[in-house]
């Protein structure tokens, strides 16, 4: 199985935290961290009216629990939110510039929105008006990315800068797009394994974004909690099914050739730069849910309990693409979706899929307004997204149960140098 947690073993009392190559620190020492947390302590307080409840957080130096104090940091080559574990809780927000703002404007927002990260993803309080939302917890894995998307370019002057990678996505014959709820000038991703530390940024950032910038959509997005599983393991999506096997590992010779624009790479701000699609799919769960597991199997071409290939083995054992059941017929039916996406299906087409699920209520007809919000990432989307998307649109099993209701594109640069500010070097070169 592949672990997607970004937990680390804590180490409480080293100030100096080992910061890992993914840029996960754990144990870091933040003013926050050291306060602990109640579920570490356990303190239970007198249960009023039968609930039990529990003190606010010690104020001695208890270490925090393991999930409290992993903390991504911010000054890494490639932004956070890429290549860390999938987070319990995430908010996808795109803004749009507001009229009369330009790139004086962005780039100032740059500087807040990225001063705001830097202190939030080490357990600070925000740089102004904290609110006190995550006041008890740590970092609790943290990360906060920023991207670019077309208009962005555009609305700033800045045309000649603006990558061709960026072109709009085609249009995909099963797409049933809002398109209120796509694209933007910029896009925010936060992820935290704890909601509260998750909702605390999302304000902030809002906040900065002040007269500057305005909410263009949001949407909030959940995964499995690190610790819910006896062991960690690949997540699983609102269908139930194993999602994630196939991915891209970082220690892939090829992985970041397919994932990160290079340092070299065009154009020169985008260097260690990587490209977000971001789609929101909605499940049709009431048809999915009706189809016996068998053939629900049939539809992915793996195995629900364990994701392994329908050709046996285990999660991770290669899928025998050629095998043929006793009447002759394909054990890995031709359109399922597990075959027909393979890279070796798609010409090389590789994309790392960092998804949350989503739940937004249930709808007047009853029907659950429920799916994934799709983010993949890729060195270009014409070599990743693109083609797989062509392919799924021409054939797809899963295709009958689910609908893509929108759909964004985004650059988003490399990592802030120390001292410096996301994007700083498209708004300043
Ligand atoms: C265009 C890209 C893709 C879209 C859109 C997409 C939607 C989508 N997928 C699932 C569930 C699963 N996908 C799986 C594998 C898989 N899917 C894509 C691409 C898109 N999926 C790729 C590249 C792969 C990996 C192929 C490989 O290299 O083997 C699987 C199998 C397990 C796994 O490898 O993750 C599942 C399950 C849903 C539910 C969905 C839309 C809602
Ligand atoms: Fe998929």
């Amino acid at each position: 199985m592949t672990d997607q947690s970004t937990r680390q073993a804590p180490t409480p009392t080293s100030p100096a935290a080992e910061a890992t190559a993914s840029g996960v620190r754990s144990g870091g020492v933040s003013r926050r961290a050291l306060l602990g947390t109640a579920g570490a302590t356990g303190l239970v307080l007198g249960a009023a009216g039968g609930a039990v409840g529990y003190a606010a957080a010690p104020a001695p130096a208890t270490p925090l629990t393991s999930v409290g104090s992993d903390r991504a940091l911010f000054h890494v080559k490639h932004q956070p939110g890429i290549t860390e574990g999938l987070q319990a809780c995430g908010h996808l927000i795109a803004f749009d510039l507001a009229a009369g703002a330009g790139r004086k404007e962005a780039a100032a927002l740059l500087r807040r929105w990225s001063a705001t990260a830097e202190r939030l993803m080490a357990g600070e309080p925000a740089p102004h008006d904290d609110t006190d939302v995550s006041r008890d917890a740590g970092p609790s894995s943290l990360t906060v990315t920023f991207g670019f998307g077309n208009s962005f370019f555009t609305r700033t002057g800045l045309e000649k800068q603006r990558p061709s990678a960026l072109d709009p996505l085609p249009d995909f014959s099963s797409d049933h797009l809002d398109k209120a709820r796509s694209d933007g000038d910029l896009w925010v991703q936060i992820g935290a394994n704890d909601a509260l530390v998750a909702f605390h940024a999302l304000r902030a950032i809002q906040k900065d974004a002040g007269a500057a910038a305005r909410v263009r959509w949001q949407m909030n997005g959940f995964n499995r909690a690190p610790g819910a599983t006896a062991h960690p393991m690949t997540a699983r999506n609102l269908m139930g099914q194993i999602d994630g096997t196939g991915n891209p590992k970082p220690t892939d010779a090829a992985f970041d050739k397919q994932i990160f624009v290079p340092s070299s790479g065009e154009p020169a701000w985008m260097a260690n730069g990587s490209y977000a699609v971001v789609r929101r799919i909605r499940m049709l769960l009431d048809d999915w849910e009706k189809l016996p597991v068998a053939a629900q199997e049939q539809v992915i071409g793996r195995r629900k309990t364990d994701g392994a290939p329908l050709t046996g083995g285990h999660e991770n054992s290669p899928m025998e693409l050629e095998k043929t059941d006793a009447k002759g017929d394909y054990v890995i039916a031709l359109n399922a979706h597990a075959r027909i996406t393979r890279p070796d299906k798609n010409g090389g087409a590789a994309m790392l899929r960092r998804p949350f699920s989503y739940h937004d209520g249930i709808d007047a007809d009853g029907v659950p307004d429920a799916g994934l919000l799709f983010v993949c990432w890729q060195a270009d989307p014409l070599l990743g997204f693109v083609p797989v998307q062509r392919k799924l649109d021409r054939g797809d099993a899963l295709s009958r149960f689910i609908r893509h209701e929108s759909s964004a594109l985004f650059a988003v640069p490399g990592g802030a140098a120390e001292g410096e500010y996301v994007g700083q070097r498209l708004l300043e070169g």
